[in-house]
């Protein structure tokens, strides 16, 4: 059987999430990444560990057939690698900053300055589009450095907390992309590897919307039950049961992680007690 080919970052931020997001599709990795590739044992998959910036490199020539990259590292380096999947972790931006006493106006104030960057087609690509020149200096890593030792003007890296600059005394000032981890697959991918991307973006699907949900379970005076599901938006209908007590009932619906508190004030108000809310493993439709 065809086996499929995954890139996963080797170490760095990627790498830690990657691994959990295939463990929770059932995938069992046999070898440690001291070893460049390992193979599944229970599915027909090859992860190959390389760096993060060689990944795009190696779906275009077909070396691996999927990856989970930065979405802004197919901006950078990717243009015609598709994205299948947003995977919900590793959310970054890629910004511009300026040093703090640097009275930034508009884009405008960039024309004719110094812009380090890791990133320098992303970068040249926004100065094109908004028509303005400055000078490149790439440098791979330690960018917000730049300013400090007057290596550069302003700089164009990924921010997340934000805490990075804030310590190099920078500010961001324009967002140029916004980023996080996706699932993506070579221009050429066989059509018997395909079947297994598939198989395995079926299961990451039901995994990612299990990430996102939460089973929530309530008892109510079945009076109050029809304002109650009003409250809560489930799957389809809420599943109501009669709990022993006579004229109470037991609610069970799954409902979106971030409305949980946003309704919670409301589902006690009209009578909700003994709520339950807990995490789902897996939802398939
Ligand atoms: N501070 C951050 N917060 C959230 N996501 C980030 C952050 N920094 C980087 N990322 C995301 O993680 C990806 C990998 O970043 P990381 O710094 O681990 O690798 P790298 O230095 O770009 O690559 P390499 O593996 O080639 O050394 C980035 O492309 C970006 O999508
Ligand atoms: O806004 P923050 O939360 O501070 O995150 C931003 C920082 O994170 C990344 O660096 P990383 O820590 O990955 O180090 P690296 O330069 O060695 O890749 C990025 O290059 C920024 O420097
Ligand atoms: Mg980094």
């Amino acid at each position: 059987m065809t086996k499929l080919k995954i890139a996963v970052q080797k170490s760095g931020r990627l790498h830690d999430d990657s691994m959990s997001i295939l463990k929770d599709i059932g995938i069992s990795i046999d070898n440690g990444r001291d070893q460049l590739k390992a193979s599944a044992r229970n599915f027909p998959l090859e992860v190959f560990y390389l760096r993060n910036g060689d990944i795009p490199q190696y779906l275009k020539d077909g070396v691996v057939d999927a990856a989970i990259i930065g979405e802004n590292l197919l901006f950078e380096k990717g243009a015609d690698i598709k994205s299948i999947e947003n995977l919900g972790f590793s959310s970054c931006r890629v910004s511009l900053a300026v040093p703090k006493g640097f009275q930034y106006q508009s884009i405008k104030d960039l024309n004719n300055k110094k812009i380090a960057t890791s990133y320098p087609n992303t970068v040249q690509d926004f100065l094109d589009k908004n028509d303005i020149t400055a000078q490149l200096h790439i440098i791979n890593g330690s960018v917000e450095i730049a300013p400090n030792i007057g290596l550069a003007d302003a700089i164009v890296d990924i921010v997340s907390s934000g805490s990075t600059l804030f310590k190099n005394n920078l500010k961001e000032v324009e967002v140029i992309l916004k980023s996080q981890a996706v699932l993506a697959v070579s221009p050429k991918i066989t059509a018997n590897a395909q079947l297994v991307l598939d198989t395995l973006h079926f299961r990451l699907k039901s995994v990612l919307r299990a990430r996102q949900s939460r089973y929530i379970l309530l008892n109510a005076p079945n009076e109050k039950l029809d304002d109650i599901i009003k409250i809560l938006p489930g799957m389809k209908s809420p599943t109501v049961l009669p709990l022993a007590e006579e004229g109470w009932s037991s609610l069970h619906s799954v409902i979106n992680k971030n409305d949980f508190w946003e309704i919670i004030d409301e589902l006690k108000a009209n009578g909700a007690e003994s709520i339950l809310v807990c995490p789902i493993e897996n939802m398939v439709f």
